[in-house]
C-alpha cells in the first residue's frame, strides 16, 4: 500500500467526504484534511429489534458504498471515502433528528436532566474495502426548564441535529457532563477517523502508529 503523508505541514490531498454536513467537513479541517463532499441520500429506516450501534454502523458503510459507487460511475480520482452517521440513545430508544419543533421539544424533554449516549459510526472506503469504527459518549444534561426550551428551539439549533441539539452551539451551555469524544458528539470521532485512513494508507502526522 502506498502512504500519504507530508510531515513538512503541506496539505495532503483532499479525500472524499460522502456527507452533506459542515460539521463533518469542519472537524476535517481540524485535523489538516480538506475533502470534496459527496452527499449521500440513504434510507435511514431503523430495522425491527436493530440495535443502536449496528444501526449507526450499517449507515456509516451504506453511505460510504453509495458514495464509492459515485466515485467509481463518474471516474472521479480514487481517494479513500469517509462516510459517518450519529444517533441519540436514550433507554435503548434511538433519536434521529427532530422532525419539527414540537418533536425537538419532546426530545430534550427526555434527555433533560440524564445522561444519554450518543453513537457515531465512521466509515472508509476505498475501493472495494470498508474499514468503520465505533465512538460511543456519555452525555449529562442540566435539567432545562420550560424557558430554557424555548430559547433553545426558538434558536433553530435543534433542527438539523440528532437528539434535538448540538454540543458545539449553545447546547453547550447546558451540557454538565461529557465521558467520550467530542468530536464524536458532534458527527466525526477524530481520532478513530485519523486510525482509519492511516489503514487506508493516509498517514495525517506522518507518524501515526510510531514511536518518534
Ligand atoms: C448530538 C449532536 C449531533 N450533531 C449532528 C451531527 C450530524 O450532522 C447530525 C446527525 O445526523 P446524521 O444522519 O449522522 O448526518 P447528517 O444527515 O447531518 O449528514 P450526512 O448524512 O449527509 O453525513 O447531528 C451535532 O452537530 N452536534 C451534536 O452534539
Amino acid at each position: 500500500m502506498t502512504h500519504t503523508s507530508l510531515p513538512s505541514g503541506e496539505a495532503l490531498p483532499p479525500l472524499y467526504l460522502a456527507s452533506a454536513s459542515p460539521r463533518r467537513r469542519e472537524l476535517l479541517a481540524q485535523i489538516g484534511l480538506s475533502c470534496i463532499q459527496l452527499p449521500m441520500d440513504i434510507d435511514e429506516t431503523v430495522l425491527p429489534d436493530e440495535a443502536p450501534a449496528d444501526y449507526v454502523l450499517r449507515l456509516a458503510a451504506a453511505k460510504a458504498r453509495a458514495g464509492w459507487a459515485r466515485v467509481a460511475a463518474e471516474g472521479l480520482p480514487a481517494r479513500p471515502l469517509l462516510a459517518a452517521d450519529t444517533t441519540v440513545t436514550v433507554d435503548g430508544e434511538i433519536l434521529g433528528k427532530p422532525a419539527d419543533a414540537f418533536e425537538a421539544r419532546a426530545m430534550l424533554q427526555r434527555l433533560s436532566g440524564r445522561s444519554h449516549e450518543v453513537l457515531t459510526a465512521v466509515a472508509v472506503c476505498h475501493g472495494v474495502r470498508v474499514d468503520s469504527a465505533l465512538s460511543v459518549s456519555r452525555v449529562e444534561l442540566l435539567p432545562l426548564t420550560a424557558a430554557m426550551l424555548d430559547g433553545y428551539i426558538a434558536s433553530g439549533e435543534p433542527f438539523d441535529k440528532a437528539g434535538a441539539y448540538g454540543i458545539q452551539g449553545r447546547a453547550a451551555s447546558f451540557i454538565a457532563h461529557l465521558d467520550g469524544s467530542y468530536s464524536g458528539v458532534m458527527g466525526l470521532p477524530l481520532c478513530e477517523t485519523a486510525r482509519l485512513l492511516a489503514m487506508h494508507g493516509l498517514d495525517i502526522l506522518g507518524s501515526h502508529g510510531h514511536e518518534q
